[in-house]
């Protein structure tokens, strides 16, 4: 029988995993919960109040969750929240998505349609992989971490704790981002990436504060 599930958060990263769902057999989704219900319904799927609505939804069976909230440090406060209530965060694969069978990813990942991990690709938990992204043989992403839509990571690359890789870029094979850096949209990554660091351009440089 299908796992139930709720979606913690109902912005447009919400949006992408309700779709995810309806592709990923296994499991069933009952609805979203958000601190700011944008209204009774969203995609199809009941929007059912904040998280006040979690413990009546374990009590009727639900014991499972995805958290949709783009931010790092948000996701992490909230599947803390989630896992001390009792909830489950699975990782969730588009069937779309190519997994070498040495790729392995860990509790309340994301993977987005046509990504691909590569042979002993490592994604730690909580990261979302976007649509399209690339990581090559040996990536290793750390939890919490974000591979934006279109990101090229080719092999051995290190990706820190929390790390932001806007959409479409690439990077140098075994560069390392620091925990925290954020690389801009369409950044060429030619060089390690300090902790906490913002870079973009081509070749990226650190972008002005
Ligand atoms: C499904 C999804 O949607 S997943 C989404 C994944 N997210 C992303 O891909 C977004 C990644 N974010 C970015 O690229 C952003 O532009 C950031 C985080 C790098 C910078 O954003 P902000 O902090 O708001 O900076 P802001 O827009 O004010 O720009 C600051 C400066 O950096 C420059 N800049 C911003 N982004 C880039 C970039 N990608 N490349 C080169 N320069 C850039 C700006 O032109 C500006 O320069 P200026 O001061 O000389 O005019």
């Amino acid at each position: 029988m299908a796992e139930k599930l709720v979606i913690l958060g109902a912005g447009g990263h919400g949006r992408a995993i309700r779709e995810l769902l309806r592709e990923l057999p296994g499991f069933a989704p009952v609805g979203f919960v958000d601190a700011r219900p944008p209204g009774p319904e969203m995609l199809g799927l009941k929007v059912l109040g904040d998280e006040a609505a979690l413990p009546g939804l374990l009590a009727a069976g639900v014991r499972t969750a995805v958290v949709a909230l783009g931010d790092a440090a948000a996701r992490a406060a909230a599947a803390a929240r989630l896992q001390a209530m009792g909830f489950a965060l699975p990782a969730l694969l588009h069937p779309s998505a190519i997994r070498a069978a040495s790729a392995a990813v860990e509790e309340g990942v994301v993977v987005l349609p046509r990504a691909v991990l590569g042979a002993a690709v490592r994604v730690g938990r909580l990261a979302i992989v976007n649509t399209g992204a690339i990581l090559e043989h040996d990536v290793a992403v750390g939890p919490l971490a974000h591979i934006g839509p279109g990101a090229v990571l080719p092999g051995g690359v290190r990706v820190g704790e929390g790390a932001l890789v806007g959409a479409g870029a690439c990077c140098r094979p075994y560069v390392t981002i620091g925990a925290r850096a954020v690389i801009g949209v369409g950044a060429a990554v030619v060089a390690d990436v300090p902790e906490g660091a913002a870079m973009g351009g081509v070749p990226a440089r650190p972008l002005p504060s």
